[in-house]
């Protein structure tokens, strides 16, 4: 999601005219310290491919001027385009390798459509890869409220290691085979509560659900997420038990991306005076952390009264909020306030990509719910670790539909060595957004590209050399990265994928999905890109 923020941040700086004109805000000088301390670090090269390579002004620039105008100007050609058609619309009047040039205090960025310059950005970018988050977030932790945050920085502004320290205690946890197990048992009662929910709120005569689905997705969303962040159900699912506190949670999150999406990618003077949106955007920021800190106070009792019970789990059993609290109830705090903000609208969406895709693809639909039906013989059957080492067909359907629907429109990082792009030199610092967006749906990096074809995902049987290779699988692997790549990827990918696997899997094993309305702009770019049309899906029942 963070990943998002960063093209948009690139093309925010260019869209908002005033914001280009000001220097020395908290979040610019965020940003070009991390770039001049790159520079500091930076290896000079002196190598063949970089003697020969053009330099970095001869790569074209857009003009500045015309860029402001086209996108925050009326009557600007870019003016009322989402994001997607921006960068298309971008790739189509530049060509495929530019450069914004360096003006009104900006550092200079280059924009890339050629998928040999990610290959190379992300084969430099060290151990440590640069890339800048959410600038409303850092100016929320930094300024507005930094005697909370007190330079605990988070996850999602991160310029520092935070998500290195966050992998490293969250991927060994969602590892431990007992740890899964509790994981899958947990994910499994939310999502046999969003089947009851489905048929709930679905119509009794034609058995569709009603046109805001997305809020009950996201619903179920927050929940999954809740489990590992707060180690706690919120009760989403159902009519009774919803405190006012899961409520305030539930809509400044909603809140948040709604607000941040707009301050952040459209005109704003938010970085200067005190606009009603910002002040909207920090009030929902200053719910989400108040209502996490409370159920981390929560959880704090719940483990001091098991302590006292004698409960004892042994180190390799903890839970993510446990190893988390175990650093420091701030850093516990910020890290599960991150992980429900990046963690719903992201999956949300992603969730409605792989129904659309195999709601209206019913031949792929009933080979799915084979593979499914072996692992859940029974609709209420338990998941194993076993049984989910076997549904490569579910995994193919989930990643195709991420390539049909990609979440971003792009990648970012500010390299912290000289790379050749393009044939050109593009120093240490420089902000890179590499936009891979058209060829996600391009016969000449996925065959069939039209087609939702979950088979190019399938590895062919390597052990046979009479197996041909899948002559659909992609030519080039930097072209689909739906969690980004190496070190800086999605730190929630884990999670990620324990909640669709199970998600998905339960809802075929229950349902016979079918969705009979257009799909036309099914999705819109905003931070994210998130469904755009009502979700109005068909749910029947199966028979057993
Ligand atoms: C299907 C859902 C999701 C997708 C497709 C997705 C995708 C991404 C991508 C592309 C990035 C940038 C990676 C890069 O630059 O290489 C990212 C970063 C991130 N994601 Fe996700 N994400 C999803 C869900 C989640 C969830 C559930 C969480 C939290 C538990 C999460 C937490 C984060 C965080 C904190 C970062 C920033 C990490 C950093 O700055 O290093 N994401 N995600």
């Amino acid at each position: 999601m963070l990943i998002i923020r960063n093209c948009m941040s690139i093309i925010n700086r260019q869209r908002t005219g005033v914001a280009l004109f000001a220097n020395g805000n908290a979040q610019n000088r965020s940003q070009s310290s991390t770039n001049a301390e790159v520079k500091e670090q930076r290896v000079t090269r002196d190598d063949v491919e970089w003697q020969n390579a053009r330099s970095f002004d001869s790569i074209p620039a857009a003009s500045g001027l015309s860029l402001i105008y086209n996108m925050a100007f009326p009557g600007g050609k870019y003016k009322n385009m989402d994001l997607t058609q921006l960068v298309l619309g971008m790739r189509n009047d530049y060509g495929e390798f530019f450069r914004m040039p360096k003006i009104f205090g900006s550092d200079a960025m280059v924009i890339t459509y050629n998928p040999k310059d990610f290959e190379a950005v992300y084969r430099h970018e060290g151990i440590w890869p640069h890339r800048p988050g959410s600038d409303t977030l850092r100016y929320h932790r930094e300024s507005y409220r930094k005697d909370f945050y007190k330079g605990v920085e988070g996850l999602i502004p991160s310029q520092g290691k935070s998500w290195g320290e966050f992998r490293s205690i969250v991927n060994p946890v969602l590892m431990q085979p007992k740890n899964v197990r509790l994981y899958y048992k947990k994910m499994s009662q939310v999502n046999c509560e969003f089947v009851e929910r489905i048929k709930t709120i679905r119509d009794a005569t034609n058995q569709e659900v009603p046109h805001n689905f997305i809020e009950d997705i996201n619903r179920w969303t927050l929940e999954s997420v809740s489990v590992v962040a707060l180690d706690k159900q919120l009760g989403l699912l159902k009519e009774s038990d919803k405190s006012d506190n899961v409520m305030l949670l539930f809509k400044s999150l909603d809140e948040f991306f709604t607000y941040a999406g707009d301050l952040e990618v459209k005109p704003s003077l938010w970085r200067y005076v005190q606009t009603p949106m910002k002040k909207k955007l920090m009030n929902a920021y200053d719910n989400i952390q108040k209502v996490t800190l409370e159920f981390v106070n929560e959880a704090l009792v719940r483990l001091e009264a098991e302590e006292n019970k004698g409960i004892v789990r042994a180190e390799n059993e903890k839970s993510v909020l446990e190893k988390l609290l175990k650093i420091d109830k701030k850093v516990a705090t910020i890290m599960a306030m991150d992980m429900l903000m990046a963690g719903v609208d992201t999956t949300s969406s992603t969730f409605a990509a792989a129904m659309l895709c195999i709601a209206t693809n019913p031949v792929k639909q009933d080979k799915l719910r084979e593979e499914v039906m072996r692992v859940l013989p029974n609709k209420d059957s338990e998941f194993t670790e076993d049984s989910m080492k076997n549904v490569p067909y579910l995994r193919a359907c989930i990643k195709e539909s991420q390539r049909m629907y990609p979440l971003v429109i792009g990648h970012a990082r500010t390299t912290n060595r000289d790379c050749v792009l393009s044939g050109h030199k593009v120093p240490a610092g420089t902000f890179v957004s590499m936009m891979p967006l058209s060829m996600l749906s391009n016969d000449e990096y996925f065959p069939k590209a039209s087609e939702f074809l979950p088979e190019r995902w399938l590895r062919s049987d390597a052990s046979t050399s009479k197996c041909p290779a899948n002559p659909l699988k992609t030519t080039n692997p930097f072209v689909f990265l739906p969690f980004g790549f190496g070190p800086r990827m999605c730190v929630g990918k884990r999670i990620v994928d324990m909640e669709l696997e199970l998600g998905i899997a339960r809802i075929i094993r229950n349902f016979k999905v079918e969705f009979n309305h257009s799909r036309e702009n099914a999705f819109r770019s905003v931070l994210i890109n998130k469904p755009n049309i009502p979700l109005r899906f068909k749910f029947t029942d199966l028979d057993h």
